[in-house]
């Protein structure tokens, strides 16, 4: 609610040289800077164990800008007025005496702050003790968490509790970087800023739903996390079942952060439960193997890993919504690293004519599939029947044929922003809005967690595929046993 929003001017990012911010956060505060978005006296303090001077991070920033900054995008003179915003502080989250050192670096924060972590889950706990025994939870302060929020339920928990104890819910923000996504939100806007959907919207129209989120690459510099962490809990804890519920929910009464996260939350309470014995028949779990991808010889995941493992690196559910809404509407979710090509999309599968009038006269009627590709293209497509032109004799030719919106190309002339923009922003003014609230982000967990407790109990381990496949055979048979076809095209 843009009324609402009170900016900070004071920004402090924990993990300021990882990963993630050089390739996603710093890349993301240069593009508010650039177009004025920012608070005018906004300071961004970066935080880390690395030994670094101001001027020395703000050179680091400055490789980071010029590495994952497209070339159209380099303006001096915006870099370095964006670069004066920034100092630094040297700080181990462990050492509850680093943190007096912020304070000075800080200087005045009486106006308020916006604090991110982006750093390992473990690092949280004692990042909020550290950041209270300085005093600095107190007034207009908000924390932003990067995901994964814990291991597990319990570890999940234990964060929540310990960011409760000081932080009220109302200045608690989650990040999840797929609510962040112009797709993504666009779900928001083609359910419930349309009519035509809503009466279909349901069992009695639809189907099937279809999420998939393929990969190309394979571990990246990130094997000590994503080792321990696995395709479910990496993608599926999170990112597909914000899709599957942004899918899924009844129509929220506003744009909201109540409004929207309530109806989420009570999705994910109706989400079934995958008891112990089903999970074989409903779960698929895999690993890559060698293969080619993107016409590149890659090596499989044990290679990579140097050593034996049993994680895996793709995976694929049958979920149920018990509602009334959804009875009986299979959602199949599927992720995996190194698949065959990057693909985010949720594929909606419509229910066949009652009847056909074509029979004989015209050949085979297909369900109508409205496709919603989040990435790399942005686009809503629907198949639908079409005849054929031509003077046939025997009957009406009919042919499967795409209505398109091409969210490329009908915006053009927008820049198309990285997610974290949108999430920093909220962050730095106050919209809880795309932020997972605690209710839900439990909820996912108590999910997965059910269904890792069943690869336990059944001994599962993953199925090897080849890299640049569609994953192991098995996810095939998840679905056609349902007599449903992934939509692979
Ligand atoms: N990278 C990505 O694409 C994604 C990452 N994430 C999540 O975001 C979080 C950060 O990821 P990423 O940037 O990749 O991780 P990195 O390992 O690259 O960076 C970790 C950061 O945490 C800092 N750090 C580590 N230990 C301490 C400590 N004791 N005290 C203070 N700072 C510390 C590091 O500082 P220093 O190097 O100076 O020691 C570094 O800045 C992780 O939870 C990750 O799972 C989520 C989605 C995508
Ligand atoms: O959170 C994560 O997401 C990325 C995929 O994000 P995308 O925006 O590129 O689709 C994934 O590679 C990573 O393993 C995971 O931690």
């Amino acid at each position: 609610m843009p009324g609402t929003r009170q900016p900070l001017d004071k920004l402090l990012l924990f993990g300021a040289t990882g990963d993630l911010a050089q390739r996603m956060l710093l890349p993301s505060l240069y593009g508010l800077d650039e177009d004025g978005l920012l608070p005018a006296d906004m300071t961004i303090t970066g935080a880390a164990r690395s030994e670094m001077s101001d001027d020395a991070f703000r050179k680091f920033a400055k490789e980071a800008l010029d590495k994952f900054l497209p070339a159209d995008r380099k303006e001096k003179d915006k870099i370095a007025s964006f670069l004066k915003r920034l100092n630094y502080q040297t700080l181990d989250v462990t050492k509850m005496d680093h943190f007096t050192r912020i304070s000075d670096e800080l200087g005045d924060t009486s106006k308020g702050m916006a604090i991110f972590l982006s750093t390992a889950p473990s690092l949280f706990e004692p990042t909020i003790k550290g950041l209270d025994k300085a005093g600095f939870t107190h007034g207009n302060v908000r924390i932003g968490l990067e995901k994964p929020l814990g291991y597990d339920l319990a570890s999940s928990r234990e964060i929540n509790d310990a960011v409760a104890s000081v932080f009220p819910e109302d200045r608690i923000y989650r990040f999840d970087h797929y609510l962040g996504k112009e797709t993504v939100q666009n779900i928001l806007a083609l359910r419930f800023g349309n009519s035509f959907f809503e009466p279909v919207w349901n069992a009695q129209g639809i189907d099937n739903v279809q999420i998939t989120i393929a990969e190309t690459v394979g571990l990246e510099e990130r094997a000590g996390y994503y080792d321990g962490a696995g395709a479910l809990r990496d993608m599926v804890t999170n990112h597909m079942l914000q899709l599957l519920a942004l899918i899924a929910m009844e129509p929220p009464a506003r744009y909201d952060k109540d409004a929207i996260r309530d109806e989420k939350a009570k999705v994910f309470r109706c989400l079934r439960q995958i008891a112990p014995e089903d999970v074989p028949h409903n779960t698929v779990t895999g690993q890559y193997g060698p293969g080619a991808v993107d016409g590149q010889i890659v090596k499989g995941y044990l290679d990579e890993l140097g050593k034996p493992s049993v994680t895996e690196t793709f995976v694929a559910i049958k979920a149920n919504i018990d509602n009334w809404r959804w009875q009986g509407v299979p959602f199949y979710l599927r992720t995996g690293k190194r698949m065959a090509v990057r693909r985010s999309e949720i594929a909606i599968q419509f229910k066949p004519v009652p009847h056909s009038m074509f029979a004989g006269r015209g050949g085979l009627l297909q369900p109508n599939v409205l496709t919603i590709r989040l990435q790399p293209e942005e686009y809503i497509q629907m198949l639908i029947m079409a005849k054929e032109p031509g003077l046939d004799r025997d009957g009406v030719h009919l042919r499967e044929v795409p209505l398109n919106l091409s969210l490329d190309a009908e915006f053009a002339g927008t820049r198309r922003r990285i997610a974290y923009e949108r999430l920093l922003l909220d962050l730095i003014e106050g919209d809880q809005t795309l932020f997972v609230r605690r209710d839900e982000v439990e909820a996912q967990w108590a999910w997965t967690d059910a269904i890792r407790a069943g690869w336990a109990a059944n001994d599962m381990k993953p199925k090897s595929y080849a890299s640049g496949s569609w994953g192991p055979s098995t996810s095939i048979a998840l679905t056609e046993r349902d007599g449903v076809t992934w939509q692979d095209d």
